[in-house]
C-alpha cells in the first residue's frame, strides 16, 4: 500500500505505555502501527529520538470571532494552538459579537471557523437568562455543550445566570442529554467583596485576589452540584483553582453524579506572588492562588482527581490589560500555545509517565465529549491528530515565538523542558519547525456526528 505519510522511529504515547513504533497514515487516519512498517509513502518523517503525542484537544478557548477579532480570531488562534501541539479546540460562546446563543450565531460561527481555522474545532452554545428557548436549537445544531457563568463574565454581552435561570437551563439540558460547563465563582460573594474593596478605594493585586477568595469557588461549585442532583444535569466545571472545590466535585462524582472538572496550566505553574511580580498579564478569574493551593491542586492532578487540562486562552488587546486599577483590567490569560508543554513539564518534574499527559490533554477531553471513536488517542482507525515533541530541546517563550494576535503572555520568559516540532491534523502537517501551513484547513466537529 502507498501511504500518505509515514512517521518512523518515534516514541509513541499510547494509552498505557510509551513505545517505539512506526505510524502509517492514509486519508487522514492511522492505518498501521508497528515496529517496522514497510511501504511507500508520499512523505516520511523521521521521529527518531522524538516523542509522538496524540494532538491536544483544548476544550476551553475564547477566539472572539466574529466581532472582536482585534483580540484574536480563528486564524491566529488556531495557528497559535497548532504551534503548541493542539489539533482541536472548543470555542466558548462569549467574547465574540454576537455571543453564540442563537441558531443563526452558531451557524455563522461554524462557517467562519471552517473558512479560517487550520485545525478541527467544536463550538459551545451559551446558557444565558434571556435565551433559554434557544437551547434546543443550539443542541440540534451540534453544540458540543453549553456554557454559563455563575458570576458576571466581565463581558456585558454575555449575562451570568441567576439561580432560577440556572435551574431552568439545567432542567432543559438534562432533558436534551447535553453537558453544562460552569464558570463557578459565587456572584453574591464576589459582588459583595468587590464592592467593599471599591468603597475603600483599594484596587491593587492583593485586593483583586481577596475579592475572589477560594470560598467564592467552593460556594458556587457546591450550589451547582446540588442543582445538578436535583435536575440530573451533567456538569463540567471549567478552570477549577482550589483544592476544596476539587474535593467537593470528586465526592459528588463518587455519589454518582455525572460531573467532570478541568484546571488550567496557570493554576499549576503560577501563584499569587507571581501575579504581583509579573503584573497584569497574570490577571484571571478565578485569580492565581496561594503557593499552598497551587501545590495541593498539582497533587490532585497527579492523583487523578482532575479530569483534564484546558488553556482558557482568553486574550485581549494590551490596552484592555494595561490598567492601574486591577478591577478594570481584562481578566483572562493569553497562553493557549503552551498547555501541552506545561503538562509535559509537570509530568517530567514529578517523574510520572507521559501517558498521563495524553490522558489530561487528549483522551479525557475526547471521552467526556463523545469524540473518542475518532479522536483523543493514537490507534488504528483513529484520526491522525499528532504532536511530535522533542524532550531534548527546551522552548524559551519570547514574544517572537507567540503566534496569537496580541503578542503578550503570562508565559513570556518561561523555559519549558521540551519543544513542539510538528503538529499533524487528520494527516496534514499543520505546523512544522516554527511555520504554519497556511493551506491547512480544520473541520467543524458536530456533537451529533
Ligand atoms: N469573559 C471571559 O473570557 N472570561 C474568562 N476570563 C478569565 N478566566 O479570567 C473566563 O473564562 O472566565
Ligand atoms: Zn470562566
Ligand atoms: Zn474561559
Amino acid at each position: 500500500m502507498t501511504y500518505d505519510l509515514l512517521i518512523k522511529n518515534g516514541s509513541v504515547v499510547l494509552r498505557d505505555e510509551v513505545t517505539k513504533l512506526d505510524l502509517a497514515i492514509k486519508e487522514g487516519r492511522i492505518v498501521a502501527l508497528g515496529e517496522a512498517i514497510d511501504g511507500e509513502a508520499q512523505q516520511v518523517i523521521d521521529a527518531e529520538g522524538k516523542t509522538v503525542f496524540p494532538g491536544m484537544i483544548d476544550i476551553h478557548v475564547h477566539f472572539d470571532d466574529p466581532g472582536r477579532t482585534q483580540w484574536e480570531g480563528f486564524e491566529t488562534g488556531s495557528a497559535m494552538l497548532a504551534a503548541g501541539g493542539c489539533t482541536a479546540f472548543f470555542d466558548m460562546p462569549l467574547n465574540g459579537i454576537p455571543s453564540t446563543v442563537t441558531k443563526q450565531a452558531f451557524e455563522d460561527k461554524v462557517a467562519l471557523g471552517e473558512e479560517k481555522s487550520c485545525i478541527d474545532f467544536a463550538l459551545w452554545g451559551g446558557l444565558v437568562p434571556d435565551h433559554l428557548d434557544d437551547l434546543q436549537d443550539l443542541f440540534d445544531c451540534g453544540a458540543i455543550g453549553f456554557k454559563a457563568f455563575l458570576s458576571p463574565s466581565g463581558n456585558a454581552e454575555f449575562k451570568s445566570v441567576d439561580d432560577l435561570s440556572l435551574l431552568a437551563g439545567m432542567r432543559k439540558i438534562a432533558e436534551l442529554g447535553g453537558i453544562l460547563a460552569l464558570h463557578s465563582e459565587s456572584a453574591p460573594i464576589v459582588t459583595f467583596l468587590q464592592q467593599e474593596k471599591l468603597n475603600q478605594g483599594r484596587t491593587g493585586f492583593d485586593d483583586y485576589a481577596e475579592s475572589r477568595p477560594p470560598l467564592a469557588e467552593v460556594e458556587a461549585v457546591s450550589r451547582a452540584l446540588l442543582f445538578a442532583e436535583l435536575t440530573g444535569c451533567a456538569l463540567h466545571f471549567v478552570h477549577i483553582s482550589t483544592v476544596r472545590a476539587v474535593q467537593r466535585i470528586q465526592a459528588a462524582k463518587k455519589a454518582g453524579l455525572n460531573v467532570t472538572l478541568e484546571t488550567c496550566p496557570h493554576y499549576l505553574l503560577y501563584n499569587h506572588d507571581d501575579f504581583k511580580k509579573l503584573g497584569v498579564v497574570g490577571k484571571c478569574a478565578p485569580p492565581l492562588r496561594s503557593e499552598a493551593e497551587r501545590i495541593g491542586l498539582t497533587n490532585q492532578l497527579l492523583q487523578g482527581q482532575i479530569d483534564l487540562i484546558s488553556s482558557d486562552h482568553s486574550p485581549c488587546e494590551w490596552k484592555d490589560k494595561d490598567k492601574e486599577n486591577l478591577f478594570e483590567a481584562w481578566g483572562g490569560i493569553s497562553g493557549g500555545q503552551f498547555s501541552l508543554l506545561s503538562a509535559i513539564e509537570i509530568a517530567l518534574d514529578h517523574e510520572i509517565s507521559l501517558t498521563k499527559v495524553a490522558e489530561w490533554t487528549a483522551r479525557h477531553p475526547a471521552e467526556r465529549f463523545g469524540l473518542s471513536a475518532r479522536k483523543g488517542s493514537i490507534g488504528i482507525g483513529k484520526d491522525a491528530d499528532l504532536a511530535i515533541v522533542d524532550l531534548n530541546q527546551s522552548e524559551r517563550v519570547t514574544r517572537e515565538r507567540l503566534l496569537q494576535r496580541n503578542a503578550f503572555s503570562l508565559y513570556e520568559g518561561r523555559i519549558f523542558p521540551a519543544k513542539v516540532l510538528t503538529t499533524i491534523n487528520r494527516g496534514t502537517v499543520v505546523y512544522s519547525e516554527g511555520k504554519i501551513n497556511s493551506s491547512a484547513r480544520g473541520r467543524w466537529i458536530s456533537a451529533k456526528a
